[in-house]
């Protein structure tokens, strides 16, 4: 695997390096003018979602109509919020994953440092060929986060798609959704998302985005994204610091959490450049032409232009780029070297690939089993009409199944919703703080809080019922429009709203639904008959609604059948013959709730698109290649294939790939920096993705940002690189403590070096000597008795790397050769005398101590920020002083060390 943490904006996690970075703020800037500039104006780091940062777990709730509220709760804690309450909301919430997650999926060392990189609170590019579980390492991932974020899941986490379809096959909605954008032709397009309230409350209480299928995510789009969400959560929290009173450094410090990329928030991105590329507009914008006024600046269209690496915010963004190499999907080595060949190899290589292919698949498949193939076309128009002929030619009676579309508000409306209550005098103060924290927290219905409260206050009582109302009708609209808008799951849910079949009809399952027996999405069979469908398929349906990766679909599984009183049997491809029931897709919007689609997981198969293909495995399939065009799409279509022997290439066509995704690749390949070839913005000739978002954002910057665009791509690097390398090696340390956590029973992470007793992830940054791993049980005593084991797999590579990075000598502690097999005492070649740069470990190890002290001031200070009650002036000055301090000492011994 490679991994390679690039571009990364510096000064994050608890390292050297972040000391660095929080003396950026601006006061120290001006009280240490003497530092290299450089390195003052490291900013921090660009998303720490949850390890860091003085406001992150209470910032919307730090409006001041909650400010009352903190007070109300700490006096009375949640009375009216029942326990029974909070498990039927958080059973309703879920992780909002459609997709269930294979039991039975165990992530690779990779696929667990693609989420230990997550977990750890940086910013994610998950990339790899087609099958090495982008998809399914997505899947962990999100339900790692549900365990993170049990009762606000989806108020914390959006999981979003480029397109409908992509969207609908992980469980989320498309990004234009999340933004409530109806579409993106201009700038001004993009412009309402930072006026629009309720998005920028939205915003505020996510954590994290994830985009999967990020390939289609253009530069400019993610360019204009840092630009809008950084501009739309500053704009949030500066209303916030106004309403909380905060001024000078508090409000520098605050407002610092959100100088970062997006704002502050967590991105994930997962995708491969090699598979289909965003799609550019080109087409003229609404009635530009018949206007006879030049257009203003944010009226321009927005073309959607470039591949997501050639976007600065991906250079500055603070992305960790984690790169899968073991395929899953195929297992045959060979046909895996020649679809790479076609993916990334050069023009002479990738020709002889797709000769061989040609040759090894021209074959017609075999239909023995009364299957036939599916057929990959690039066009619509072609598949359609596939489809149907082959339909029509059956005998037989059609089944039409009709879906059961719903809409659900899973949420309570937010706070201040209920100010007109106090604003116009229903409720006093005293009643209002008491409200306010229960209300606020919204894990109840607030009917019932609103009924306790106010059981006394008829007058009240009936406005609050009257205000929840209209905004859940709010609610209801707005879930409609997203169901129903451009990529929403009623226009584009992989199951239609009518599904037509007969028997004998080629299907295709759209859904996992049987992981152990194999049916799973893109596995195909034939209809063999119509079942009527009795009370058992109902209840297993509704069964398998629920739990807690679903909102529980059950009512609306139940409506189903009484519009649809058969179900189709199937006869699978692996032999099994079974009734294929209605699922729930849902699209969960955060905020609101989710949008429902009651449908049979099938569609007709003879015949599907490349596009439509994506992300799919298909078990047979015929790829033509007449017609095919683009970037990335013979790719795209050849590796859907499990084997040749499940493929059948007919036509021909030449390998398209865009020449900036293989400079791309090169420069990532050999370590390089990947310049874009207009990315030098010297003023005039500024990369198109940046100057233009830029430009129409009103207050665009934050601090990478501003960084970047001062020293220009190259000179950003060079001068950051410090950071990243201190960066790499602190991010190194954190995976591979969090590898061990997930992939077994490994509890501990002890140093060599310092011999000192980790106590977890948050430790492990300290790390400066090799990493090895403490097991339990037997391995206990080992360890206990100061034998340490020798450091594996990608412990092993993680101690490695520091090792070389930070040029420790691993021979302080007596090593074990293997697991439970004790080495004879290593002879210390530096026994007696000071290992090399003891000094300079004696600063760090004095540095350490002091972050750890920088830690809990600012942890005091979160808990301050966090507390909603607002924050008094003389609460704020102790631990502002001590981290004035503190930061004045590190900085001092930092300098010692550079003077070293
Ligand atoms: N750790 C694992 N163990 C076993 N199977 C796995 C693992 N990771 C992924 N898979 C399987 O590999 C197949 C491909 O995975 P997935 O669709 O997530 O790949 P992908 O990288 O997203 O592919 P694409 O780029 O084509 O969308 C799936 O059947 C998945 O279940």
């Amino acid at each position: 695997m490679r991994k390679q943490p690039f571009g990364a904006a510096p000064g994050c996690g608890r390292s050297l390096g972040r000391v660095a970075g929080r003396y950026c703020g601006a006061q120290l800037q001006r009280t240490r003018p003497q530092l290299a500039p450089a390195l003052l104006r490291v900013p921090s780091c660009p998303a720490r979602a949850d390890t860091t940062g003085l406001l992150r777990p209470g910032l919307s709730r730090a409006l001041p109509e909650v400010v009352t509220a903190a007070k109300a709760a700490k006096r009375s804690p949640s009375k009216s919020t029942s326990k029974a309450s909070d498990s039927r909301h958080s059973s309703r919430h879920g992780s909002g994953s459609t997709l269930k997650l294979d039991p039975s999926f165990l992530p690779s060392e990779e696929q667990a440092r693609a989420i230990a990189t997550v977990l750890s609170g940086r910013n994610l590019f998950l990339t790899g060929c087609a099958g090495t579980g982008k998809s399914a390492t997505l899947l962990a991932l999100r339900a790692k986060l549900a365990e993170k974020y049990p009762d606000d899941y989806d108020r914390r986490v959006a999981v979003v798609a480029m397109t409908g379809l992509a969207a609908t096959i992980v469980g989320g909605i498309t990004l234009h959704s999340l933004l409530k954008l109806r579409r993106i032709e201009t700038f001004r397009d993009l412009e309402r998302m930072v006026n629009d309230k309720t998005v920028l409350s939205q915003l505020l209480e996510l954590r994290t985005i994830i985009l999967d299928e990020a390939g289609m995510m253009s530069a400019e789009l993610l360019q204009a994204l840092d630009c809008y969400l950084t501009c739309a959560r500053k704009k949030a929290a500066e209303e916030v610091a106004a309403q909380n009173n905060l001024k000078g450094k508090e409000e520098e410090a605050f407002l610092e959490q959100f100088d970062r990329p997006f704002g502050g928030l967590q991105v994930i991105l997962s995708g491969d450049f090699f598979q289909l590329a965003p799609i550019e507009n080109k087409g003229p914008v609404g009635n530009q032409h018949s206007t006879y006024r030049p257009l203003a600046p944010s009226d321009q269209p927005f073309r959607n232009r470039g591949f997501m690496f050639q976007a600065p915010v991906f250079q500055y963004g603070g992305f960790t780029l984690v790169e899968l190499t073991k395929v899953y999907r195929q297992e045959e080595a060979a046909f895996v070297d020649l679809l790479n060949a076609v993916r990334c190899g050069g023009e002479a290589a990738a020709g002889e690939a797709k000769r061989q292919l040609l040759t090894q698949c021209a074959a017609a498949l075999d239909e023995g089993d009364g299957i036939k193939p599916t057929l990959l076309y690039s066009k619509n128009a072609d598949v359609g009409r596939k489809n149907e002929e082959e339909l029509e030619q059956l005998p037989g009676r059609a089944v039409a199944l009709e879906a059961l579309d719903a809409l659900r508000v899973t949420h309570e409306p937010p706070l201040s919703v209920y100010q007109p209550l106090r604003q116009e005098g229903q409720v006093g103060d005293s009643t209002w703080e008491l409200l306010a924290a229960p209300l606020e927290a919204g894990r109840s219905d607030h009917l019932v809080t609103l009924s306790g409260h106010l059981r006394d206050n008829a007058a009240a009582l009936r406005q609050a019922k009257e205000l929840r109302t209209a905004w859940r009708r709010h609610a209801r609209e707005h879930l409609h429009t997203v169901a129903n808008g451009g990529g929403g799951l009623f226009r584009e849910c992989q199951a239609a709203d009518k599904v037509q079949l007969k028997v004998g009809a080629q299907v295709m399952m759209v859904w996992n639904v049987d992981t152990e027996q194999g049916l799973v999405n893109g596995s195909r069979g034939v209809i063999e008959r119509f079942a009527p469908a009795g009370d058992s398929d109902i209840s297993k349906a509704v069964a398998k609604s629920g739990g807690t990766d679903q909102v529980d679909c059950g009512p609306e599984l139940r409506e189903w059948f009484k519009q649809n009183h058969e179900v189709p049997v199937v006869r699978f491809a692996n032999g099994s013959v079974t009734p294929v029931l209605p699922v729930a897709f849902t699209s969960n919007v955060p905020g609101y709730g989710a949008c429902i689609r009651v449908q049979v997981p099938l569609k007709l198969a003879w015949a599907i698109t490349v596009h439509k293909s994506q992300g799919m495995t298909l078990d047979k399939v015929v790829v033509n290649l007449r017609d095919f065009f683009g970037h990335g799409m013979l790719y795209t279509a050849l590796s859907r294939s499990r084997g040749v022997k499940g493929l059948q290439i007919t036509g021909d066509s030449y390998r398209r790939t865009d020449v900036r995704v293989t400079r791309w690749w090169e420069a990532h390949r050999a370590g390089r920096l990947y310049i874009n070839p207009d990315a030098h913005p010297d003023g005039t000739d500024a990369p198109w993705c940046w100057r233009d978002a830029q430009q129409h954002c009103s207050k665009p910057h934050n601090a990478p940002a501003r960084l970047w665009w001062e020293l220009g791509p190259e000179r950003y690097h060079e001068a950051t690189r410090w950071e990243r390398e201190q960066q790499e090696a602190e991010v190194l340390a954190a995976e591979a403590a969090a590898v061990l956590a997930i992939s077994g029973p490994v509890v501990d992470v002890e140093l060599a070096a310092e011999s000192t007793a980790a106590a977890g992830a948050a430790a492990v940054p300290a790390i400066s000597g090799p990493v090895v791993r403490v097991e339990l049980a037997a391995e206990a005593e080992a360890a206990g008795a100061g034998e340490l084991l020798l450091p594996r797999g990608s412990v092993a590579a993680a101690a490695t790397a520091l090792q070389a990075r930070t040029g420790a000598v691993a021979t302080t502690a007596p090593v074990a050769v293997a697991a439970g097999v004790a080495a004879p005492p290593a002879a210390s070649t530096t026994a007696g005398r000071a290992p090399p740069g003891a000094d300079a470990s004696l600063r760090r190890q004095r540095l350490r101590q002091q972050l750890q002290l920088l830690a809990e001031v600012e942890s005091d200070l979160q808990l301050l920020f966090t507390r909603r009650g607002g924050v008094r002036k003389d609460e704020l000055a102790g631990p502002l002083r001590r981290l004035a301090e503190l930061r004045a000492e590190m900085l001092a011994l930092e300098e010692g060390e550079e003077g070293c």
